[in-house]
């Protein structure tokens, strides 16, 4: 998939797709039933979308450490046990990365808006894909049904004209 496009100077970034399985995912008095964390984002790449925490991978930083780090500067909580689930090359007319997804449904702390981000619970049969990344819909699905995926998604203009996928593979390039 990744053959005749050379990633390895690209930077990485990360997203972590938080999965609570509880009575009461959130605690927020919802009904019961799986539910994710996604955050309104208020700044950077893609603001104004609904997307998973994550940000930037920081220079000797691991892609773990980076993918914490983001969702308590993000939201203020300690994710605890986050698995790679994913991996996608993502190009556009602005920035290109490699960006590495994570599932988790460990956590510390309760969610709390910041500058950065606005929290909330989504069920996970009624995800708000109208306001996310187009090709979210493509692999956020898998990740949060415990599933895994690599693709490579070229943007132009805020759209995917090249989308490519495949699920249940190793999550690396
Ligand atoms: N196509 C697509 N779908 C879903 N998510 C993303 C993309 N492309 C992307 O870049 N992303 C995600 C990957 C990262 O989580 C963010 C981009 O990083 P950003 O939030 O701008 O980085 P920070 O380090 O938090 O921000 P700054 O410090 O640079 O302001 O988007």
């Amino acid at each position: 998939m990744f053959e005749d496009d050379p990633v390895d100077d690209l930077p990485a970034a990360t997203l972590c797709h938080l999965v609570d399985r509880g009575d009461d995912p959130g605690g927020d008095g919802g009904a019961a039933g799986d539910e994710t964390l996604l955050i309104r984002k208020k700044r950077g790449v893609g603001s104004g979308q609904w997307v998973g925490p994550g940000g930037k991978v920081e220079p000797g930083e691991t892609v773990e450490e980076c993918v914490v780090r983001e969702v308590r500067e993000e939201v203020g909580i300690d994710v605890l046990d986050p698995e790679r689930a994913g991996v996608f090359v993502y190009r556009s007319d602005g920035w290109d990365a490699v960006v590495h997804v994570f599932r988790a449904t460990e956590y510390a702390g309760t969610p709390e808006e910041t500058a950065e981000a606005d929290p909330r619970w989504f069920p996970v049969d009624d995800l708000p894909f109208a306001e996310m990344w187009q090709t979210d819909r493509e692999w956020l699905p898998h990740v949060l049904d415990g599933g895994t995926f690599r693709g490579r998604f070229v943007y132009s203009d805020g759209e995917p004209r090249e989308v490519r996928m495949e699920t249940g593979v190793t999550p690396s390039l």
